[in-house]
């Protein structure tokens, strides 16, 4: 069985999947992680050398390559992994996985990610809470047509990591 955690930058898709992971005994793996570890290249150098267009190619690649492993893992997906090419038709119909979307709240988002912007090329210019409140609001809105589309829906908002663990295993249940 695989869980894949689908939901915007700092929604808590690898924090949220290294600990549920860990309860189900199963491998953790982080998309980001594994195309920084075959390109030997954190992400923001690989957007910075080779610009978003290689990123989104890559990341499709290896995407593809770890949904058709046939091992159960949770599997933490990038915040824009679903809305590029076909991926969100891909994990859809992959055999035996579970999309879990990780809904988490406009001002949520922005307070996580005003402190934690340096390593999200996306975001990382934008100087003032205002400005980056403003961007997450239209870009979360365009993605949410993707994120919707996954098996499950998980609210994040007011709950610790333990918590949305929690609430991730009720739901399967
Ligand atoms: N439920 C939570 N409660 C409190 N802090 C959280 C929670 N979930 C995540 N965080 C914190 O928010 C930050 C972003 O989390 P994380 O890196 O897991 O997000 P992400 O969804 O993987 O982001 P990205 O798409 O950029 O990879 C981290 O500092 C993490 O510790
Ligand atoms: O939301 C996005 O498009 C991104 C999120 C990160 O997980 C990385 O995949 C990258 O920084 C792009
Ligand atoms: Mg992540």
């Amino acid at each position: 069985m695989k869980l894949i955690l689908i939901g915007y930058m700092g929604s808590g898709k690898s924090s949220v999947g290294k600990v549920l992971a860990g309860q189900l005994s199963v491998n953790f793996l982080d998309l980001d992680a594994e195309i920084s570890a075959e390109e030997n290249k954190s992400i923001p150098q690989i957007f910075s050398d080779h610009g978003e267009v290689y990123f989104r190619r890559k990341e499709a690649e290896v995407l593809k390559k770890l949904l058709e492993k046939d091992e159960g893992c949770v599997l933490s997906l990038g915040g824009g992994t679903p809305c590029y090419g076909k991926n969100m038709e891909l994990i859809k119909a992959a055999p035996k996985a579970t999309s879990i979307y990780l809904k988490t709240g406009l001002l949520q988002l922005t307070e996580r990610l005003m402190v934690e912007k340096e390593h999200r090329p996306l975001i990382k210019d934008l100087d003032s809470s205002e400005a980056l409140e403003d961007y997450i609001r239209k870009h979360l809105f365009e993605r949410t047509f993707f994120y919707n589309q996954s098996d499950l829906i998980v609210s994040t908002d007011g709950k610790s990591v333990d918590e949305v663990v929690a609430a991730i295993a009720e739901e399967l249940d």
